[in-house]
């Protein structure tokens, strides 16, 4: 495989069709690792792992946990913001955010086997990630969200379809998504979907993950 191979550096860009995006936070007291294995019986297709407030060691003993857990069953692990945790862990992706490292040192860093997904809050942001070694783009947020605190103004759906107009890259929309908005998001330019508390809040992550998926599948007919 060549270093900037892409889509996805061989996972195939169908992977970001769902994306669980983890917050302890929202698990309401359940092992992370349950709620996880119960989405990917649903139906995600990857899987970040957003940790804000773990030592660096939890944070790669959580990382690796997963990282087994989702081999066996072919779904990507991304690790969010921490390029060390991703290498210590032998994650397949990483998240890069307009604060977190650049994305060439972080190319430079990682094996030509993982993949790089980077935020895009502006329009020159989208221009500027033509030229970085990007495997895919975060589009955050479209909606307002009060799970992300410190969140960029929202895209909203016009947003989403002019960042669709200007990039060929994979787009991944996060940000006050659910079921009853996906195949909307998927119309306006999306490859896929993000949740955060769609999943990780839900009473039945595995059957919040399952309509996700679903609405998903058919937003993309
Ligand atoms: C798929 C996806 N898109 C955007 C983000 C946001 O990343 P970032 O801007 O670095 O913010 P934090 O998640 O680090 O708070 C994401 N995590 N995933
Ligand atoms: C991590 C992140 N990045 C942009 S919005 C967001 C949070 C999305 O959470 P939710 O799916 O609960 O709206
Ligand atoms: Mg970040």
């Amino acid at each position: 495989m060549t270093e900037h191979a892409t889509p996805m550096r061989g996972w195939g860009a169908e992977a970001l069709r769902l994306m669980l995006v983890t917050d302890d936070a929202l698990a309401g007291g359940r092992p992370l690792e349950e709620i996880v294995a119960a989405a990917v019986q649903g139906g995600v297709s990857c899987v970040q792992l957003r940790e804000k407030h773990l030592g660096t060691r939890a944070f790669v003993a959580r990382g690796r946990a997963l990282k087994a857990l989702l081999a066996p069953r072919r779904v990507p692990l991304v690790i969010n913001d921490r390029v060390d945790v991703a290498l210590a862990c032998g994650a397949d992706g990483v998240h890069l955010g307009q604060s977190d490292m650049a994305v060439e040192d972080a190319r430079r860093l990682l094996p030509p086997a993982v993949f790089i997904g980077w935020s895009v809050e502006t329009l020159d942001d989208v221009r500027r990630a033509a030229a970085l070694p990007l495997d895919y783009l975060g589009t955050s947020p479209v909606f307002a969200t009060t799970t992300k605190l410190d969140a960029a103004p929202a895209w909203g759906l016009d947003g989403l379809r002019a960042v669709r107009a200007a990039t060929a890259l994979p787009l991944v929309a996060i940000g006050g998504l659910h079921a009853g908005n996906a195949a909307q998001v998927l119309a306006h330019g999306a490859d896929g979907i993000a949740v955060v508390s769609a999943i990780c809040s839900a009473a039945d992550p595995e059957a919040a993950a399952r309509e996700l998926a679903l609405a998903v599948a058919e937003g993309a007919r």
